[in-house]
């Protein structure tokens, strides 16, 4: 269960489905470091600067479900990970999403042996569109009853 749980959270982390969250704006002039952020100014939150941070995650460009696992292969809860992002405005489905994920995934894998139609090493797994998401490459696979 820890292992499917940190798989679930890779997944997630490393597609990084939607980098740049929604657009926010500035309620109130904001002092940030050296910088001041006038009332109004419209903000991306970069999500994908938490979820590939490499202090937390070692490698965060490989998929890694030991990025949410211990040693002892408990599993490591983080608080990068933010794919349904943070704050007031948090993704509202995040229950409903996180549910399904592993609900659809644990039920496809306990049924199923999945096989590529192509060799693994010739799947791409570069978005085909990066921008507020990113759009995975549309590929085949054989689902084999178990
Ligand atoms: C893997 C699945 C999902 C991911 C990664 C995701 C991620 C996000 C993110 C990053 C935001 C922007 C939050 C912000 O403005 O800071 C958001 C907003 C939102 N999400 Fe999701 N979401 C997912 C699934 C869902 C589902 C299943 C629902 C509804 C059933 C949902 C409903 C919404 C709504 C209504 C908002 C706008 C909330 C607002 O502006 O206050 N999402 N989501």
């Amino acid at each position: 269960m820890p292992y499917t749980d940190a798989v679930v959270h890779e997944i997630q982390r490393f597609i990084t489905l939607i980098p740049t969250s929604l657009p926010h704006a500035v309620t109130k002039d904001i002092h940030l470091r050296d910088y001041i952020i006038p009332k109004g100014t419209t903000v991306f939150p970069l999500l994908s600067t938490a979820l590939y941070d490499s202090k937390e995650f070692p490698n965060p460009t490989e998929f890694n479900p030991g990025h949410f696992l211990n040693q002892n292969g408990t599993f490591r809860k983080s608080e990068f990970f933010i794919p349904f992002s943070a704050g007031k405005r948090i993704c509202p489905g995040e229950s409903l999403a996180r549910m399904e994920i592993f609900l659809f995934m644990t039920a496809i894998l306990q049924n199923f042996t999945l096989k590529p139609v192509i060799s693994p090493e010739e799947l791409s797994i570069t978005p085909t569109l990066s921008g507020t998401g990113n759009i995975p490459p549309y590929y085949e696979l054989c689902a084999i009853p178990r």
